[in-house]
């Protein structure tokens, strides 16, 4: 469903990612892993159009997508979920939701549409928030959820696309326990009949998620395979050492 060839981002000549080869089966939930600056999050950037490749290709159902903008590639069914948070604090859940429903109809960029024209996503935007588990919050203001419910709210963006490939980045990053795992149980949810690729640091989530991991280190695949396959391999428990240490 995709894939890299030689893909390469230097910044300033110093090369983030370095001639990797991606290669994410369809249906699949794939995760990318490394230590820190390893190149998973402008890897991340390149995949999504956030960042022009300084070289290589990036192919999407054998499409060359290399140089699309971000919109563009949204628009063939790539949706993202942000790290940082890109919520409206006094706009309400459903709110939110409805204008990303909106946002392909291009109703969305208009701040003067008539609540007639929205009330249409009404039904969709509540369905998506009952599937994140946000069914009774929807009124309350995105700025007074907690934190977990901020991500949970962040996918539901990312889910109004109705991406065939939904890209996560550490959809789990600075969760408590139990956040962590109802975040596993939902990230399985929707990747019925998707295609998921994340980033996540932890070893938990990936394992418990991941049918693939890539590792990454100084931007380049240390190695691929299964959780168990990866996580056995002395490369990788070479880096990972090197980073503790
Ligand atoms: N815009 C930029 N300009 C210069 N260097 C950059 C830029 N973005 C990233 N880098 C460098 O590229 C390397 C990879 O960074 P990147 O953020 O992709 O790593 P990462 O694996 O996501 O790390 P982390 O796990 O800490 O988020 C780092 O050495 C970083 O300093």
């Amino acid at each position: 469903m995709l894939q890299t060839r030689a893909l390469t981002k230097e910044f300033r000549g110093f090369r983030a990612v370095s001639d990797v080869g991606l290669s994410v089966a369809e249906g699949t939930v794939h995760a990318l892993v490394g230590p820190n600056g390893a190149g998973k999050t402008t890897l991340f950037n390149l995949l999504t159009g956030f960042l022009a490749p300084t070289s290589g290709q990036i192919l999407f159902r054998g499409e060359d997508i290399t140089g699309r903008q971000p919109e563009q590639i949204a628009h063939l069914g790539i949706a993202r979920s942000f790290q940082i948070t890109s919520l409206f604090d006094q706009m309400s859940a459903v709110d939110h939701v409805e204008l990303a429903l909106a946002s392909p109809t291009g109703l969305g960029y208009r701040f003067w549409r008539s609540s007639t024209q929205m009330r249409q996503f009404r039904d969709r935007a509540m369905d998506l928030l009952g599937q994140v588990g946000l069914a009774d919050r929807s009124g309350a203001a995105a700025g007074s959820l907690a934190y977990g419910q901020k991500r949970a709210l962040e996918l539901a963006l990312a889910l109004a696309l109705d991406p065939q490939l939904l890209l996560l980045d550490e959809p789990t990053a600075g969760m408590g326990l139990e956040d962590v795992d109802r975040t596993i149980a939902l990230v399985k949810q929707v990747a019925e009949g998707r295609t998921v690729v994340f980033v996540d640091h932890n070893m938990h989530v990936v394992g418990s998620l991941a049918d693939t991991v890539t590792v990454l280190q100084s931007g380049q695949v240390l190695a691929e395979g299964s959780y168990d396959q990866v996580r056995n391999d002395e490369r990788v428990i070479t880096a990972y050492l090197g980073q503790a240490g």
